[in-house]
C-alpha cells in the first residue's frame, strides 16, 4: 500500500486522559486514532495525559492503525512539553490545533525526526484562509477539519446541511487535493444518532473528503461503510479498465460502457478505485 493508498475512513478521538478507551483502541476497526491531549482533556489532567498516553503508546499494540498525537497549542503551557514527549515517540503524526499559517507546522516540523509527519486541525478562520500554503508546509501530512471550532468563530447555526461551513470544507479540500494529502471530515456531535451521522458522512464522501473523524465507537461502522468503495463502484471500475483496454488494442481513444464514454481520466478515477478498495482488504485481514 503507498501512503496516497492509505485508507482514513474511520478516524476516533481517543482523550488521552482515559486509561479504558486507550486500552479499548488496540481492538477497534479504525483506520487511524487520534490521541488526544487537547480539548479532551482538562486542565488539571494535562500532564496526567501525557505521561499515560506517553506510557501506552511506548507499549504499543495499535497497528496497523494510523497513529497521530494531537498536542496543546504552542502558545499553552503544555503544548512545548507535549511536542518534546511525542517527538522522540515517533507517531505517524503530530496534529496541531488552530494551525493559523504555514508558520505553525513548520516550526513544528523542526522537532520531528524520521517518518513523523505535521498534520493541521483546520478549524479557524485565519488558517482556512491560508489553507493553500499549509498544505504546502513542510512535513505537512494531512488535514482534519475542526468544525466546531470553526462554527464557534464564524458565529454560524448549525444546520444538518452545513450550509455556513461548506466554503471552508471545500476550501481545504482543494488545498489538501492541489498538495496531494488526505483531508478528513469533522465530527458529528450527536453519537447515538446513527442516520444523522450516516447522512453527514454521505455528504463528506460526496465532496471528496477521504473520511470522518470520530467520538465513540458506535460511530466506526458507519464511517468505514460510507468512505469504502461500493460493490457497484468496484465493478463498474473493473470493467471500466477492461472496456478502456479493449478500445485501446482495437486502436481507439476512447471506449463506450453502459451509454457513456470511458477516458483516460475515467480510468484513472478506477485505478484509484480498486488501489483503495485493495488497500481496505489489506488492512482488515
Ligand atoms: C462522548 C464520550 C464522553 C462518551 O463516553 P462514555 O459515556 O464513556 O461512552 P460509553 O459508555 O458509551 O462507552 C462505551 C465503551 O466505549 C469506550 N469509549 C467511549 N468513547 C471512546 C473513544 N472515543 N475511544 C475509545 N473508546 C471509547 C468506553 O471506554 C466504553 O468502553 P468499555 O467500558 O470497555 O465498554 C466519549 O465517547 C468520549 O470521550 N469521546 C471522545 C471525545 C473527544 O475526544 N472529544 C475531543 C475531540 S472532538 C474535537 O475536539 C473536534 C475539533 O477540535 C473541533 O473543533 O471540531
Ligand atoms: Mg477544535
Amino acid at each position: 500500500m503507498t501512503p496516497a493508498d492509505r485508507p482514513f475512513r474511520s478516524v476516533l478521538y481517543i482523550p488521552g486522559s482515559k486509561p479504558r478507551a486507550l486500552e479499548k483502541a488496540r481492538t477497534l476497526p479504525v483506520d487511524a486514532i487520534i490521541f488526544d491531549l487537547e480539548d479532551a482533556v482538562a486542565p488539571d489532567e494535562k500532564e496526567n495525559a501525557r505521561n499515560t498516553l506517553a506510557e501506552y503508546l511506548t507499549e504499543g499494540g495499535y497497528a496497523p492503525r494510523q497513529v497521530i498525537v494531537r498536542i496543546n497549542g504552542a502558545d499553552t503551557p503544555w503544548g512545548r512539553d507535549d511536542l518534546a514527549t511525542f517527538a522522540r515517540l515517533s507517531p505517524d503524526a503530530i496534529l496541531l490545533p488552530k494551525v493559523n499559517g504555514a508558520g505553525d507546522v513548520a516550526a513544528a516540523a523542526q522537532s520531528l525526526t524520521g517518518s513523523t509527519r505535521v498534520w493541521a486541525m483546520m478549524e479557524t478562520p485565519e488558517g482556512i484562509l491560508n489553507a493553500a500554503s499549509i498544505a504546502r508546509a513542510p512535513a505537512m501530512g494531512g488535514f482534519v477539519m475542526g468544525t466546531n471550532d470553526l462554527a464557534k468563530d464564524l458565529g454560524c447555526r448549525t444546520r444538518a446541511d452545513r450550509l455556513p461551513l461548506m466554503t471552508a470544507l471545500q476550501t481545504c479540500l482543494l488545498a489538501a487535493r492541489a498538495a496531494a494529502i488526505p483531508c478528513i471530515d469533522g465530527v458529528f456531535n450527536a453519537f447515538k444518532d446513527e442516520e444523522g451521522l450516516r447522512a453527514e458522512c454521505e455528504q463528506g464522501r460526496d465532496l471528496g473528503m477521504d473520511g470522518k473523524t470520530l467520538i465513540h465507537p458506535a460511530q466506526i461502522a458507519v464511517a468505514n461503510a460510507v468512505f469504502a468503495p461500493k460493490v457497484d463502484e468496484i465493478d463498474l471500475a473493473r470493467r471500466q479498465i477492461k472496456a478502456f483496454e479493449a478500445a485501446m488494442a482495437a486502436g481507439q481513444g476512447v471506449a463506450v460502457l453502459d451509454g457513456r464514454i470511458v477516458e483516460n481520466l475515467h480510468v484513472d478515477t478506477a485505478r484509484r478505485t480498486l488501489a483503495k478498495h485493495a488497500a481496505i482488504t489489506a488492512l482488515e485481514n
